[in-house]
């Protein structure tokens, strides 16, 4: 098995995990203890048509604030109080980078690292990249670090895998907690979101595996990976 990691595109065909851990994916992934779906959109008018059609609850920020006019922001802490069959979410990098992805996808974060890892494995025929989301074309630490923990996982089922040196660094850089967590803190979009008030959410997106979901893009929809 080829096990690689790569920025904002895949390298992929086979399966892909997309880690957005300051908060699209941890978003995704609690979301799916209350909804049946996750439907991610690409623009706010996107979100607000699709609405208008199907109801449900539409989500999403820009530069961490929530959309004018939107149900909710982008907290993994608030979705939880709400429930529905199906979330209309938009985020300024992790639904994004989903767009153009042309292999199976699942959504990693720190929160579920583990399971999506195992489950990667599960369903990968030869190759699992593993793709982190950044912050508006640029590289993020919490990302980086959130793959590395993913990555981690990967090698304790397949210490034999073929991993690339770039994923090697992200394992290696991963192995300590407090630093990890201090970096999720100290990151660029953890201090953004701290001065918005949503310290609880870099505090919760920093968790390790307190979630089993996994979520799997599908027809354009993020629905959980059954057993
Ligand atoms: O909502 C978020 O946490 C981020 C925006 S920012 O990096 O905090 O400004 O969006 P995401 O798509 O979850 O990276
Ligand atoms: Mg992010």
């Amino acid at each position: 098995m080829k096990v690689t990691l790569s920025f904002e595109k895949s390298e992929s065909s086979d399966v892909s995990i997309m880690v957005d851990a300051l908060r699209a994916s941890s978003t995704i992934t609690l979301a799916l203890n209350n909804f049946e779906k996750v439907i991610p959109c690409f623009t706010p008018e996107e979100a607000f048509k699709l609405k208008e059609k199907l109801g449900g609850i539409v989500a999403g920020e820009r530069d961490g604030k929530k959309i004018n006019g939107f149900d909710l922001g982008n907290s993994p802490a608030d979705i939880k109080d709400y429930t529905s069959d199906h979330l209309i979410l938009t985020t300024s990098n992790g639904t994004r980078i989903l767009e153009n992805m042309k292999s199976t996808v699942l959504i990693g974060s720190i929160i579920n690292a583990c399971e999506v890892a195992n489950k990667s494995i599960e369903i990968a025929n030869n190759h699992i990249d593993v793709v982190m989301a950044g912050v508006k074309g640029e590289f993020a630490i919490e990302d980086f670090l959130a793959a590395g923990e993913i990555l981690y996982w990967i090698l304790q089922e397949l210490p034999d895998c073929n991993l690339s040196e770039y994923a090697k660094a992200a394992v290696l850089a991963s192995r300590n907690y407090e630093s990890l967590k201090e970096s999720f803190f100290n990151s660029r979009s953890g201090k953004r979101l701290i001065e918005l008030g949503y310290e609880s959410d870099v505090e919760l997106c920093s968790l390790k595996n307190i979630s089993n979901n996994v979520a799997i893009y599908e027809n354009q929809e993020l629905t959980l990976l059954k057993d």
